[in-house]
């Protein structure tokens, strides 16, 4: 049904458009006052309207039309519309002394309204086998306006290229101009002077052309660098913003890909097409314009004929294309019958069918031969096809020039220039057609390069609360949170707790708990699904990001540091930062004296992801970066596992002594010995708070806490591993 009313939009679309123009030729009396001029724009924008409409139309109810076709019709409406208009300007333009309501008449005649339209078909037709519709992606033009919008801060370096572009191509015009003219020149001999003018005009124009050219070059070169450097620092940036679940749902190799590989990929294949398209295209439209100006009826007929020359020849290899594809299938086939006889030679032996087997293999060589010869047919078919089709249009052309040259319509020499112009503006044509798919698929290959680019990140954009004074009360009410994709499997469920300034919080429990999912929704990396969290009272979306970030400190499980000095890591995030401070910050976290022991101390690199120094090191020098930032809250997860015993004890009277300044600490730590002095212990079991109070209540309660006390005691007594329990135990 959707095909059918796709369908009959057109017919209708057309006899509107045909009573439009027969209406305004029974009119055209009476508009006598108008200039003819304006009455062929006139009209050509009232049917670009109506036409336009019905295309509109034809599209929008469904795959009633073949793709490319549905495609074209907007573009088709628009040449069908404007043609006239364009027509007539031109050739007013060409002729002003002609009657120019005369050409208006001939366009309202049944059979040169039959013509545009059968024009327009082949078209149409063009368009289809050109640009067969995409299969199910989403069409190029998002991409596109997001790419010009890209440019957009370079639009003035455009401008300049398009300049120099315009400047180049028109000094190219000029070996064909001035060969025509030295041709009549030649056949009439009649100002010798003519011609060596014409030799320096050419050489100098010449020259001029490829100065232009070389300086636009550079010039779109150095434009599309930039380009390409913004886009993939503005990628980056955005692949920042994104949520933590971003990167644990994709692979970093992938991320990685996206904002090197294909935008490397991206800009390449725009800058060497998307400079041929412009300077071919600039330079099809300039031929075509000085084409017209030799000869409006010569040029003419180029444009009828040109789409024919280029139809066929596209068709013919396609069918070479589909038998080239058969031949490799067919070459396939025959393999997989070797590979098969090889694979099963004891079978082959053991029936003593080696005969059989070559007879087999001979059999599918005979089919790759049979389609062989055909392609080869085919080839040959196909370059014929395209030599013919070419030299058909330039016999066609020199046939219809010859006679007008008869006629005295045209020159010798302008036909001359007309056929070197014509040749000039086919290769235009053809390397348009040709470059113009790369565009499009670079443009399409942009597509993944934006979907990051535009990804809103899926976590709530942070606040811009930055209170001069923060007393770091961080209170979590009634806190739900799975991980994403994994709503069936809640991680907390229901956790409630406080963490007061000046006092020490320790959260344990046993692997699986909950804890680092906690932690991780304390420093926005999620957001919980259900509860809030609080910082001194207003919830944690508020606070602007880098506030929040530095007054909530964390020194993770596994902390990783980058591959730059020791003293850039501790200062990390924190722009320049005095040796006296970072060092500060490292005697507290006992980091100071490993690094003081290294021969360039601060200054040493500690390698990719810190691997140039030891676990323990690594999280020394995480715990100073932590004390640098002299945050309000300060949390641990697990961060001291992996220190000696005496850099845990320093680190421990950092944290119980340091909070006598206000500052608000969770603890969370396996070692339960370290948890001892906190004001209060909360044991987390299954995404549960399940006890709370200071070691001695827990310890007198028997529960979770006990429990877990005592396996530790027992595998310390079984392992002899380090321990600090015993001291406050019952
Ligand atoms: N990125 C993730 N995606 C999905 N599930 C996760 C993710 N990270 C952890 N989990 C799961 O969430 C649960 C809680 O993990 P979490 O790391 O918070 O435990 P924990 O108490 O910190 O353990 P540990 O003491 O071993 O560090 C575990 O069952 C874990 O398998």
């Amino acid at each position: 049904m959707k095909r059918a009313m796709a369908w009959g939009s057109l017919p209708l679309a057309v006899l509107l458009d045909f009573l439009t123009l027969r209406l305004a030729l029974l009119l055209h009396p009476q508009l006598q006052p108008w200039d003819p001029l304006a009455l062929a724009w006139g009209l050509g924008l009232a049917r670009w309207a109506l036409l336009s409409l019905s295309a509109q139309a034809a599209r929008g109810r469904g795959p009633g039309l073949p793709g490319g076709l549905q495609e074209a019709l907007l573009p088709l409406a628009a040449l069908l519309s404007l043609l006239l208009p364009s027509y007539v300007t031109l050739q007013a333009l060409a002729q002003p002394r002609a009657p120019r309501s005369e050409l208006l008449h001939g366009w309202g005649r049944g059979d040169v309204f039959g013509l545009t339209y059968g024009a327009a078909g082949l078209v149409a037709a063009l368009w289809h086998q050109l640009f067969p519709a995409g299969k199910g992606e989403p069409g190029p033009s998002a991409s596109l306006g997001r790419l010009l919008a890209c440019m957009r801060p370079d639009l003035l370096r455009f401008v300049a290229i398009a300049g120099f572009l315009v400047l180049s191509s028109l000094g190219e015009m000029a070996i064909p101009y001035y060969t025509g003219r030295m041709t009549d020149w030649i056949v009439s001999e009649d100002d010798p002077s003519a011609f060596v003018r014409a030799i320096w005009a050419m050489s100098l124009i010449t020259v001029g052309s490829a100065v232009t050219e070389f300086v636009s070059d550079c010039l779109y070169n150095g434009t599309m660098n930039r380009i390409h450097m913004r886009i993939q620092s503005r990628v980056f940036s955005s692949v920042l913003r994104q949520e933590i679940g971003f990167f644990h749902a994709n692979r970093t190799g992938d991320i990685t890909s996206r904002v090197t590989a294909d935008t490397d990929a991206m800009s390449e294949a725009l800058s060497e097409k998307l400079n041929l398209l412009m300077w071919y295209g600039m330079r099809g439209v300039f031929l075509f314009g000085l084409m017209v100006r030799v000869s409006l009826r010569l040029a003419f007929f180029t444009a009828v004929g040109l789409p024919l020359i280029l139809l066929v020849p596209k068709l013919s290899g396609k069918f070479h294309q589909s038998l080239a594809q058969r031949v490799q299938e067919s070459l396939a086939k025959a393999n997989e019958v070797a590979v098969e006889t090889f694979q099963a030679m004891a079978t082959v032996r053991s029936f003593a069918n080696e005969e059989g087997a070559a007879k087999h293999y001979g059999q599918r060589l005979q089919e790759t031969y049979r389609l062989n010869k055909q392609e080869a047919a085919a080839y040959a078919a196909s370059m014929w096809t395209n030599s013919l089709s070419g030299l058909t249009l330039k016999v066609g052309i020199l046939y219809y020039g010859g006679r007008l040259v008869t006629a005295g319509a045209v020159s010798t020499g302008d036909l001359v220039t007309f056929v070197l112009y014509e040749m000039q503006f086919t290769t235009a044509v053809e390397v348009l057609l040709s470059v113009y798919p790369s565009v499009q698929k670079a443009v399409g290959s942009s597509e993944k390069i934006f979907e990051y680019m535009q990804r809103t990140p899926q976590i709530s954009p942070p606040g811009t609360l930055a209170p001069p004074a923060l007393r770091g009360h961080l209170q979590v009410q009634d806190v739900w949170f799975s991980y994403p994709g994994r709503d069936d499997a809640p991680v907390l469920k229901g956790v409630s707790l406080e963490l007061r300034p000046g006092e020490v919080t320790a959260l344990v429990g046993p692997s699986g708990a909950g804890k680092t999912a906690l932690v991780a929704l304390l420093e926005r990396f999620y957001e919980p699904q259900r509860g809030r969290l609080l910082l001194d009272g207003r919830d944690l979306r508020e606070y602007e990001h880098r506030y929040l970030h530095r007054k909530v400190a964390l020194v993770s499980q596994k902390p990783v540091l980058f591959a730059r000095s020791l003293h850039e890591n501790i200062a990390y995030g924190l722009g320049g930062r005095s040796r006296q401070e970072v060092m500060g910050a490292a005697r507290r976290a006992n980091a100071h004296g490993f690094i003081a022991r290294l021969s360039h101390g601060y200054d040493t690199d500690v390698g990719e992801m810190g691997g140039q120094i030891s676990g323990g090191q690594r999280q020394g020098v995480a715990i100073a970066q932590a004390l640098l930032r002299d945050p309000r809250v300060l949390i641990l997860d697990d961060a001291t596992s992996a220190l000696d015993t005496e850099s845990q004890l320093r680190v421990e009277k950092e944290i119980y002594e340091g909070p006598r300044a206000g500052r608000s600490v969770l603890l969370i730590a396996h070692r339960l010995g370290a948890v001892e002095r906190a004001d209060r212990i909360l044991v987390l079991e299954d995404g549960a708070i399940r006890e709370q109070g200071t070691h001695r209540e827990l310890l007198a309660r028997r529960g979770s806490y006990w429990r877990l006390v005592q396996t530790q005691l027992n595998g310390e007594q079984g392992g002899g591993s380090e321990g600090g329990l015993g001291a406050g135990g019952p």
